[in-house]
């Protein structure tokens, strides 16, 4: 009996720890507790006599009384059985340690309760009321009283009302371990009855139902309950109880609750209807059913319950390492730790991008395996090297004096305009197209979602214009780009920090634009440098070659025919190709080496720099944390909690067994 005794009394620390840490049940997105505990919850319709079987269990009187729909919030009433001798009192959760010996007191606490939570406004709030009885003359028990089920609303309240209280009420009587104490008044039809109805809904086999039979007292002359309180009429699998609560008169007369239990028991006594079954009805049998019930339930589903919390603990402690620590309340020199750590790993990530393990880096040799080559051969250089272009830029390079040999300075100029090809287009696109690309990126960084359709625009500029040069740089820095983003998005670790990936995505994206800049210059300078000084050997090649083809009796007047340009053209357009074939292989080099290599080696250099310079509260901002996720951290903190504290309380029940 001890055992069963301190279970019930385990399950009401349990219950309140419940309510302490925010676990009501109803809510689907955390595990819940209170919902797997069992308890005895009083279901009747308004005025069935509710309140007065609940006083009359506790023996005093402490419920509001009053029209309309009074109990607004679920009341757990936990009560405790003391020692003969010790005052009894009651005890709010939500006023620890404040002892109300005034049960006039403990009313008006409820009411203010009540309404603290729900205001004046006559709503119902589905947080409990938790109140614990300490008092030599009750047994331990834990009751949920909860409001009555209406049909109407009254003025004041809204017309929903009716459908919340019912909301309310089958939330907690649809569940397995809800015993329900169905209290039914006895001078109506029980057909009508709400808590039957709503009883053999949810419980249809009677396994978990109650009966109690109210006003046996107020029946018509000549009628009875008996084939009710026998089981015959609606048979449950426990016997039902009658009872004789206080009348209004009674109550106006302030009949105190030892009196009235006094007029219960000889009214069974002496009734001629209930007198066999005296011993098994009254209030005071009814308490005592439910508690050594309620005890027995409990003992059953201890193991269910204790493999439940292990389950939800070893749940919530995975969500929880999943979501990471709180770093909010760590020093300025930790939170700059963790930054540089988690840089470290979008660092690493991006790397692995690039050395392979991870896609991206192979799209980079495809722009020098395919793209860079394709848009050199693309260069116009068929209309450049057109008899007529070539016959042109000769004679205004002779200008009055005609060339003797060979036209050097048309040869000049020739390759110059040739090699201005390289560059020339590549320059007028380098700042219209990497403007494009920083809108791409910008907006990407803002809405995230139009960032391809941004990319298929950069793209296509980047096909419609002919800059050779151009491509590999700017093709290069997009890529590059888009493995910064992806490798922001795959830092597991950076998930939960928004302010540090939009950070970290703008201090790459600054170095991205330098190490750009800086290849531009380089691989220009290198287009600049083939057409300051030419290959000197081709053309010393070249007079041998031209004469072992050349006809010998060839005069000098065949250097202003058609086969004469035509040659030039052909010499140009190989010295182009050779120039080509060594920009295509050299672009690359200096593409790798100034923004690869450096993206590599230095990418966030700059921002570590000014992370340095940051101060705490800079740092902080840094690190802050998606709010939805630090609130669903704490609330994972507390249900913890929770579970942890209710295993130690069934742990210390074992011990004492
Ligand atoms: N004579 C008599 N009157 C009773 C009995 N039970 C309840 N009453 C009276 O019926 C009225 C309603 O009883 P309550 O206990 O307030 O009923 P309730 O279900 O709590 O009502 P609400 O909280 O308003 O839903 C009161 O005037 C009680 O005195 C009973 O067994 N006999």
């Amino acid at each position: 009996m001890e055992t069963m005794e301190s279970l019930i009394v385990t399950v009401n620390r349990i219950q309140r720890a419940c309510t302490v840490l925010g676990d009501h049940g109803g809510d689907a997105a955390l595990p819940t507790l209170w919902e797997a505990l069992p308890s005895v919850v009083v279901v009747g319709g308004q005025s069935s006599g509710k309140s007065s079987v609940l006083e009359s269990i506790v023996g005093r009187d402490f419920l509001p009384r009053g029209s309309g729909i009074v109990t607004r919030r679920p009341l757990v009433l936990q009560l405790h059985k003391t020692e003969q001798g010790i005052k009894e009192y009651g005890e709010f959760l939500h006023l620890p340690k404040k002892k109300f010996t005034d049960f006039s007191m403990v009313r008006k606490e409820i009411q203010d309760e009540t309404e603290r939570m729900t205001g004046k406004s006559k709503q119902i709030s589905p947080v409990p009321i938790h109140l614990s009885i300490y008092s030599p003359n009750v047994v331990n028990l834990t009751l949920i009283d909860l409001p009555g089920l209406t049909k109407v609303a009254v003025e004041g309240q809204p017309e929903s009302i009716v459908q919340d209280i019912e909301s309310m009420v089958r939330s907690y009587v649809e569940k397995p371990n809800c015993i329900i104490l169905a209290i039914t008044p006895a001078n109506q039809d029980i057909a009508t009855s709400d808590a039957m109805k709503l009883s053999r809904e949810v419980d249809p086999a009677g396994e978990r139902t109650f009966g109690v039979l109210t006003k046996l007292d107020l029946m018509d002359k000549g009628t009875n309950a008996i084939d009710v309180l026998e089981g015959r009429a609606y048979p449950l699998l426990h016997p039902w109880v009658g009872i004789v609560n206080r009348s209004q008169a009674d109550i106006n007369r302030n009949v105190d609750m030892i009196a009235s239990r006094q007029k219960e028991r000889e009214f069974f006594a002496t009734s001629s209807d209930y007198g066999h079954l005296a011993s098994k009805m009254g209030s005071e049998y009814l308490a005592k059913v439910l508690s050594q019930h309620l005890e027995s339930v409990i003992r059953a589903r201890l193991p269910g319950i204790t493999s439940l919390i292990n389950k939800s603990i070893e749940e919530l402690e995975a969500e929880l390492s999943h979501l990471g620590r709180s770093v909010a309340v760590d020093s300025g020199v930790a939170q700059l730790y963790t930054i540089l750590e988690l840089c470290r790993a979008f660092d690493h990530i991006f790397k692995e991008h690039l050395d392979g393990g991870r896609p991206g880096g192979d799209r980079i040799y495809a722009v020098f395996d395919h793209q860079l080559p394709a848009a050199l051969k693309k260069l116009p250089f068929d209309r450049h090297l057109s008899l007529q272009n070539i016959r042109k830029v000769i004679s205004e390079a002779d200008g009055y004096q005609p060339h003797l040999i060979a036209p050097e300075q048309g040869y000049r100029r020739l390759i110059d305009g040739a090699l201005s090809y390289f560059r020339g287009p590549a320059e007028a696109s380098v700042d219209a197209a990497s403007s494009l690309l920083k809108a791409a990126f910008s907006c990407y960084l803002e809405l995230r979602v139009h960032s391809l359709y941004q990319k298929s625009i950069a793209f296509s500029f980047f096909k419609s214009s002919s800059s050779s040069v151009t491509i590999s740089f700017l093709q290069v820095h997009f890529l590059l780009k888009e493995l910064v983003r992806r490798s922001i998005a795959e830092t597991q670790e950076l998930k939960r920090f928004p302010t540090l990936q939009a950070e970290i995505a703008a201090a790459a994206s600054e170095a991205l634009g330098r190490f750009r800049e800086e290849s531009k210059k380089t691989t220009l300078r290198m287009v600049d440098m083939e057409s300051l000084y030419l290959t000197v050997d081709f053309f010393r090649r070249l007079p041998q070659e031209v004469e072992k083809g050349e006809n010998p009796t060839s005069s000098s007047a065949d250097r202003y025919a058609e086969s004469h340009f035509r040659r030039i053209g052909s010499v140009v357009y190989s010295y182009v190709g050779m120039v080509s074939d060594t920009l295509r292989n050299t672009i690359p080099k200096a593409v790798v080496y100034c923004q690869v290599r450096e993206a590599k080696q230095s990418l966030l250099d700059h921002f570590y720099i000014q992370l340095g310079k940051m101060e705490g509260k800079q740092l902080a901002k840094l690190l802050d944390e998606d709010p939805a996720l630090m609130e669903r951290r704490q609330q994972c903190v507390k249900r913890l909690e929770l579970y942890k504290s209710a295993m130690d309380e069934i742990d210390s029940v074992s011990w004492s067994r």
